[in-house]
């Protein structure tokens, strides 16, 4: 149970129908069509649909009560007794009982943002945590308005550790997640150009993310990617961590070796650690959970141990063996210029392969800034890439500029994701490497299950 239609009630107190501690809440469902047990229907009005037109539904899928727009004209087919919470806004009201449950609750809260890592270093400060503490964690991606206090909503009465990724496309977003979630302790990753079609510049982008110390306690540290110059007044704030590669970091990371299924890397206090991931990058990540774990009193030898165990989100430089041996790397969930050529540079220096085939789409959201953007990526692709294929109109631009520079490089682009993959099939054998990136709205993987 989460919690009892009576304990809602003095939260909105403007409904119909029984309120009482009998009623008991066990989850949150927001779209009709899922079965659920005695939940509470939040109708969200969305881009395509508006949730209030479904109630029936969820009422016959198991919603025992219901937020309800007070403009709407209420269903006349819902018995008298079944409780409706009137309020001005959902998705508001939505945030508003996330943020007392929050509250009710009163876990160690995390709130992880920046513009790279975020799902990554979710995943890994939760496996961290999940060795000692009763830890609740964002599903996937579940990290805006609505993912973050849903996320909240889905946390079990008994948890300690709540570890939630925050999500933006625009200034006050972070603002508002943090004052829902209230976080003890926050990590911002880095500051990439994710978005920075709305935010304008980087100096914005580290703006926005900086906004995540406006709903934070005084109980616990802001962690930060020390040696990024955006992130620079942060430094001599109190209870501020500075992690980084850069001597003068709190928590500096040393001699950091990729080899071909792990990073190792070393901290100031000499400890040693080995995450399975690829790449400096992931380093930093890594260490912000480490500092982080060691701060809330969590030994080296366990923290390494639930390193080793990580289990990632899919789609993040994700490894498959594919069709005649082929090694299909899927890091199409989304994909930023510093995360595409953070991919690149790690494919660079993978060993074994023969052959290297980089499969790159657009990078949206970049506004004004893309072709530069997408003609930087161009920057990090040398002798070593065997094949470039390229499909939309600004990776593009990442060809064009590559067949103007690089030598020994096949580069291809392409218009449609059928005329990719046939060609591909030509390199499906052993000993290639494949590497799939692309904006979320490029559906990527969609390619990788048509050459499986
Ligand atoms: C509201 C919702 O959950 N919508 C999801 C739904 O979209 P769809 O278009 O089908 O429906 P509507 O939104 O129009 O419907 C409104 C509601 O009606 C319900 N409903 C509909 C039909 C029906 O028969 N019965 C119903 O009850 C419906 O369930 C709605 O509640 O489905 C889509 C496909 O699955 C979902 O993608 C869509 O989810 C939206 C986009 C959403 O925001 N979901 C959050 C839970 C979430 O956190 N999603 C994350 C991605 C978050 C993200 O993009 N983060 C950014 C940074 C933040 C940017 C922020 N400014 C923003 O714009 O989000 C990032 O870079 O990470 C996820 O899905 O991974
Ligand atoms: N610090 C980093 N710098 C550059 N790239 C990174 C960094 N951390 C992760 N990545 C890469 O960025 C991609 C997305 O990783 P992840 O999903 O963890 O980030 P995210 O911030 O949640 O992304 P999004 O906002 O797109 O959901 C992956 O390819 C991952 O390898
Ligand atoms: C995941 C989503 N918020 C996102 O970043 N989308 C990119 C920019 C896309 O539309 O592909």
């Amino acid at each position: 149970m989460l919690f009892t239609t009576n304990w809602i009630s003095t939260l909105f107190n403007n409904y119909k129908g029984v309120a009482t501690d009998e009623i008991k809440i066990n989850e949150i469902v927001t779209d009709s069509r899922m079965p659920s047990t005695k939940s509470l229907f939040i109708p969200i009005q969305g881009e395509n649909f508006d949730g209030h037109d479904y109630i029936k539904e969820a009422f016959n899928n198991g919603a025992i009560a219901a937020f309800w727009n007070k403009s709407k004209e209420v269903p006349s087919f819902l018995p008298t007794e079944f409780p409706l919470f009137y309020v001005e806004d959902t998705l508001e009201a939505l945030q508003k009982l996330a943020a007392a449950y929050r509250s009710e609750i009163n876990p160690v809260v995390i709130g992880i943002t920046g513009s790279n890592g975020k799902t990554t270093t979710k995943d890994l400060v939760a496996s961290v945590m999940k060795t000692t503490y009763k830890t609740h964690a964002t599903n996937g991606n579940f990290n805006n308005e609505i993912g973050l206090p849903l996320t909240i909503l889905a946390m079990p009465r008994e948890t300690e550790m709540l570890v939630l990724e925050m999500g933006m496309s625009n200034f006050g977003e972070i603002e508002r997640l943090s004052k829902i979630a209230l976080p003890d302790y926050a990590i911002i990753t880095n500051i990439g150009e994710s978005h920075i079609e709305y935010l304008g510049t980087r100096k914005g982008i580290a703006k926005a993310k900086t906004e995540i110390v406006k709903g934070m306690t005084d109980k616990g540290y802001l962690l930060i990617d020390g040696d990024e110059a955006l992130l620079s007044e942060l430094h001599n704030r109190n209870h501020v961590i500075t992690c980084g590669f850069k001597a003068g970091n709190d928590v500096e990371i040393k001699n950091t070796i990729i080899s071909h299924n792990h990073t190792e890397f070393n901290l100031a206090d000499n400890s040693t650690f080995s995450i399975p991931l690829l790449g400096k990058h992931h380093a930093l990540n890594a260490t912000l959970a480490i500092t982080l774990a060691k701060q809330l009193k969590i030994a080296d030898h366990t923290i390494q141990q639930a390193l080793s165990s990580l289990q990632l989100t899919s789609m993040r430089f994700e490894m498959i063996a594919g069709k005649n041996g082929v090694s299909i790397i899927n890091d199409a969930y989304n994909a930023s210029p510093t995360s595409m050529k953070a991919a690149i540079e790690v494919v660079k220096q993978m060993e074994g392969f023969s052959t290297k085939i980089l499969i790159l789409g657009d990078i949206l959201e970049l506004g004004e800034h893309s072709q530069t953007f997408h003609e930087s990526v161009s920057e990090v692709i040398d002798g070593s890439i065997s094949v470039l294929f390229t499909l939309g109109d600004q990776a593009k631009m990442i060809s064009e500029k590559v067949n103007s520079k690089t030598e020994g490089t096949i580069v291809k682009h392409f218009t449609t994701k059928e005329e990719l993959v046939d060609d591909l099939a030509f390199y499906l054998k052993e000993d290639t490497l494949l590497l799939f990136k692309a904006s979320r709205g490029m559906q990527f993987e969609k390619m990788i299950e048509q050459i499986n």
